[in-house]
């Protein structure tokens, strides 16, 4: 992008009072620290601004990245033309069993507060990043090798379209959730509302906190990682795959594959989006050679 388009965008943001920033290094804003720069990052505050910064994209062509928690995010692209990043837009209310929720909400504070309410949100504790992308990638867990995601739970989302900025609600009939996705492409996610079984308080509390406590000892959630890296192919474990292929010691650079969790990529410290890269198709490269089977990527690339 321009100097010329970027001093417009910054006219046009404070004549809209919606907050602007330049050349932002994105390291900080990913659970991965590794990135490039968004030579124009926007925080709106409200929906309308969300769907005014879309218009002015799709005026000048542009189609912006959506930036929630980072945590499900590896930045391989140096200079990015504009970030929206949906952290201003973080309120959410619980009404009886409905909750409605902003997409930048932060999906950890809305579980906890539902289970505290009484309602079943337990088995969604430990996963990161807000609601909007947890809808977005149908963010989801297994338990007793049960597969429960956030879909089940969606009533109603309303989104702004990336292509030409137009509002729209989609009933829960008209999306397409299945494993780690929503069926959604080129929307903007902004507000969620899902509808959510009771159950007895203290019970709730005590499966969250036993679910906690199970999650963080067997996920490396101290590390800098992106989660897990690639879907679990259909009845089987990307991470049990890695190990038979003896994967579970790979590096490079400062990137290695966890030693806590194989489908975990971690970032020691000053690893860079190239390393990342290196590892995930030396893995996909090696499963596909051993076993025949493509592993997905789990996370989104930029
Ligand atoms: N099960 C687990 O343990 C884990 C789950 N995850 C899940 O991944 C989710 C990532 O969320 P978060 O960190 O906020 O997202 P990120 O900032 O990591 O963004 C990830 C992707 O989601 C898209 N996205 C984010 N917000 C929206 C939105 N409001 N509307 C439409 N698309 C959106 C972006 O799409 P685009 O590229 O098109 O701009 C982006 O590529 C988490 O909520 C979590 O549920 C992550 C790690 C571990
Ligand atoms: C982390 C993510 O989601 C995770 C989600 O947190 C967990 C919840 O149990 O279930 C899936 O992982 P998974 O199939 O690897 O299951 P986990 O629960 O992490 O591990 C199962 C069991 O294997 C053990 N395990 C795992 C990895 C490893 O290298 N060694 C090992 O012994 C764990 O200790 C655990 O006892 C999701 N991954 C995918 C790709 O579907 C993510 O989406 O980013």
């Amino acid at each position: 992008m321009n100097e010329k388009l970027k001093k417009h965008m910054g006219s046009w943001s404070q004549n809209h009072g919606i907050p602007i920033a330049f050349d932002v290094d994105l390291r900080k804003f990913t659970y991965f620290y590794i990135g490039g720069k968004a030579q124009v990052l926007f925080t709106p505050t409200n929906i309308e601004q969300m769907q005014q910064c879309i218009e002015l994209c799709t005026k000048w062509q542009i189609k912006p990245k959506i930036l929630g928690k980072g945590s499900n995010l590896l930045i391989a692209t140096q200079q990015i033309p504009v970030v929206i990043a949906t952290k201003n837009l973080c309120g959410y209310k619980i009404q009886d069993n409905i909750i409605i929720a902003h997409s930048g909400a932060s999906l950890a504070i809305v579980v906890r507060k539902a289970v505290f309410d009484g309602l079943s949100l337990e088995k969604l504790v430990g996963i990161p990043g807000t609601v909007g992308g947890a809808v977005y990638g149908n963010a989801g867990t297994k338990i007793n090798n049960e597969l429960y995601a956030i879909g089940d739970f969606v009533e109603e989302v309303k989104t702004v379209s990336l292509c030409d900025a137009k509002m729209k609600r989609w009933q829960r009939s008209e999306m397409e959730f299945a494993y780690r996705s929503s069926g959604l492409c080129d929307e903007l996610i902004v507000e969620v509302q899902m509808k959510i079984p009771r159950n007895e308080r203290q019970f709730l509390i005590a499966s969250w906190k036993e679910l906690a406590r199970k999650k963080s000892a067997t996920q490396p959630y101290k590390n800098k990682s992106a989660g897990c890296i690639f879907r679990n192919p259909p009845q089987l474990s990307a991470w049990k795959l890695i190990h038979q292929a003896k994967l579970a010691e790979l590096s490079v650079g400062d990137i290695m594959v966890s030693p806590q969790h194989a489908n975990f990529i971690i970032n020691k410290g000053n690893g860079c989006a190239q390393d990342v890269l290196q590892v995930i198709a030396n893995i996909q490269q090696r499963i596909y050679e051993e076993f025949g089977i493509r592993l997905v990527l789990e996370i989104q690339i930029w």
